[in-house]
């Protein structure tokens, strides 16, 4: 399968409900950056990164993809994923402009197009190559009702309805003032009864004087896990938290590298391990967190920069996987949506990464890519 052309591509796709907010962003729109890698004998490839679809921003990456990753791609041979990934991470020039950033946005999307191509060329969906079903069903949150922009009683509706439809599990964003979001999160407790499982997600805004008192308070709510309480770098404020308080420390969103990685698991500051592949250059860097959380016992929830349309075959094919993270923005933009049945992901049947835009999706949110 020998690479005849990678070209970049940016699609802009708009949240539920026009706007959404954390404790740290507002977005009206997620940006979906991606690299489309064509083969000589036709085969095209899809993999993105995502952002929260600032043009000038997408354009270092589209740029980067262009200019500095189509020239190591195009004649190499598609199927040696691991060692075109090594190429990259290890390109002199390129990492010596940035071993974490944009490259590796950029790695990222070149990376899951890969092996997006190669789960095509076999005809299998990507946790078929990846080794096949480990679990009978990943069992999915729902983040997307639990906004910091909704009002407290429409929180509560919402988290309602989503445990309706058939969601055992869902998240609300905290990182207002302690006293707004203790009282969100007790309404919603109640709400949904004790059988629901109910995280929190501060977006790495408190400090740890903050998030000490913030978790005495939220302790006898049976809190699934406090996501990104702390700076997104800061080890020792995690392994200090997690020692403090019962309430299981998730994170990895905002990580790069498995070196990232390695240090929380050393200094026992995370319990629930969140990477991601749109930002740690791809399915292959992630694999390798997930082997390693495995190793420590550690139980991962992907986090969902692609919206779990990658991460629901990584989440069916790794043994770490537990649960796994729904915001539907961008589902019905590929040709096998990331759907939700019965709380549990569906397991994909098409044969790639789940990353095939639609023909619908290129006219109606393509943007400029430089
Ligand atoms: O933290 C998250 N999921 O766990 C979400 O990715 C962010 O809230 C969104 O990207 C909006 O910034
Ligand atoms: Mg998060």
């Amino acid at each position: 399968m020998k690479i005849k052309s990678v070209e970049p591509f940016v699609l802009h796709v708009p949240v539920t409900g026009s706007q959404i907010a954390d404790s740290t962003h507002s977005i009206t729109h997620w940006g979906v950056v991606g690299a489309r890698i064509e083969t000589e004998d036709g085969l095209a490839g899809y993999g993105f990164t995502g952002t929260h679809a600032e043009l000038a921003g997408d354009h270092l990456i589209t740029r980067c993809i262009a200019t500095c990753l189509a020239p190591l791609l195009v004649g190499e041979d598609a199927s040696d994923v691991q060692r075109l990934w090594l190429k990259i991470a290890r390109n002199p020039a390129l990492q010596w402009i940035g071993r974490a950033g944009i490259t590796t946005l950029a790695h990222a999307a070149v990376d899951v197009a890969l092996w997006d191509l190669k789960a095509k060329q076999a005809g299998v969906p990507l946790w078929k190559l990846l080794g096949g079903q480990v679990r009978d069903r990943v069992r999915a949150y729902n983040t997307d009702i639990g906004w910091l922009s909704i009002a407290d009683d429409k929180l509560v509706q919402g988290a309602q309805r989503a445990v309706g439809q058939g969601f055992t599990g869902i998240k609300i964003k905290v990182g207002s003032t302690v006293e707004r979001d203790l009282r969100r999160l007790e309404a919603v407790r109640r709400a949904i009864g004790p059988d629901v499982t109910l995280a929190v997600d501060g977006n790495g805004k408190w400090d740890l004087a903050t998030c000490l008192r913030f978790c005495r308070g939220a302790e006898p709510f049976d809190v699934y896990w406090f996501e990104e309480p702390l700076w997104h770098d800061d080890v020792k404020g995690h392994a200090q938290l997690a020692r403090a308080t019962r309430i299981p420390v998730a994170l990895g969103e905002q990580l790069y590298t498995q070196d990232a990685f390695s240090e929380f698991f050393h200094q026992e500051a995370v319990h629930w391990v969140q990477p991601d592949s749109t930002r740690m250059g791809g399915v292959s860097e992630v694999m390798r967190v997930c082997e390693t959380a495995h190793a420590y016992r550690l139980p991962v929830a992907l986090h969902a920069g692609d919206m779990s349309q990658v991460h629901v075959h990584l989440s069916y094919a790794h043994p770490a996987c537990q649960v796994l993270e729904y915001i539907p923005w961008i589902k019905d933009c590929f040709t096998e949506p990331a759907e939700v049945v019965d709380g549990s992901f569906r397991l994909p049947q098409q044969p790639g990464a789940g990353t095939t835009p639609t023909q619908d999706a290129w006219e109606r949110f393509s943007r400029p890519v430089a």
